[in-house]
């Protein structure tokens, strides 16, 4: 068992998203109070959204300052900006929020879309360099420092889009990869890679649901397990990686 590896089981999806939420919010301040900003990673799925709707509702919302926090994806679907399906579209639920508590867009970096660049190639070099610039600001080398990073997990155990036994969780030597022809629709994706998931100082996997009980059961209950055949067992944080879930993902456990 990993030391830093911490499991918080929730009755249902309400109520983890609820306390993600809750846990959110003290992050970001706890951040905030140490270093003057916070830098969080967001993801997609269904308990991640779930999260982002509870943040906007938290009656916290409006005690952190929103301005001073930066907000990066973790992976991206490469289809037009204003696409339903992509993870950033899908968290204006909780930033069209937070624009009434102050948050600088200027501060918010989605990946890029199929409007803005002609291939996914082109869309991960562009993150590549925002990171890099990002990481400048802050005196860090080619990532900057992520406070807190989201990653929901497939059935399958993909998290981000790294997905099982695919071309991107064999990556390395890149911080920001693509996907084609990934397992799960849509086909073309951004993804950041295990090596900078790894560098967040809390990686957070937030599962819930009873098809995912079976990849958790493979990650949480074997001492070695291959990050490229299962991919959420390859990712953690430098400070802790905290498993967030419901009773019916921990069912296995
Ligand atoms: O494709 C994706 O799926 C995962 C998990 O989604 P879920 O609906 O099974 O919770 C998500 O974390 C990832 O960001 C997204 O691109």
């Amino acid at each position: 068992m990993n030391a830093k590896r911490h499991v918080v089981i929730h009755p249902d999806l309400p109520a983890t998203a609820a306390a993600i939420a809750a846990r959110l919010i003290t992050a970001v301040l706890d951040a905030q109070a140490a270093r003057g900003q916070a830098s969080i990673v967001l993801t997609g799925g269904t308990l991640g959204i779930a999260s982002l709707k509870q943040v906007a509702l938290c009656p916290a919302v409006g005690s952190v300052d929103w301005s001073r926090v930066n907000i990066y994806w973790g992976d991206e679907r490469f289809l037009a900006a204003d696409s339903p399906e992509r993870n950033a579209v899908q968290a204006e639920v909780l930033l069209s929020v937070l624009d009434g508590h102050g948050l600088d867009r200027g501060r918010v970096h989605p990946m890029g879309s199929s409007d803005q660049y002609a291939t996914p190639e082109e869309a991960a070099a562009g993150y590549a360099q925002l990171l890099a610039e990002e990481a400048s600001h802050e005196g860090s080398v080619s990532l900057p420092i992520f406070d807190v990073l989201m990653l929901g997990m497939g059935p399958d155990s993909h998290v981000a889009s790294l997905f099982p036994d695919h071309v991107g969780a064999a990556a390395t030597g890149v911080n920001v990869l693509t996907v084609h022809d990934s397992p799960k629709p849509p086909p073309l994706r951004v993804s950041l890679s295990f090596e900078a998931i790894n560098t967040a100082r809390a990686v957070w996997l937030v599962v819930a649901g009873v098809d995912k009980a079976p990849a958790a059961g493979i990650v949480l209950g074997a001492d070695t397990v291959s990050r490229e055949r299962v991919p959420a067992s390859g990712v953690s944080g430098t400070h802790g990686t905290w498993w967030l879930m419901d009773q019916a993902a921990a069912a296995l456990l």
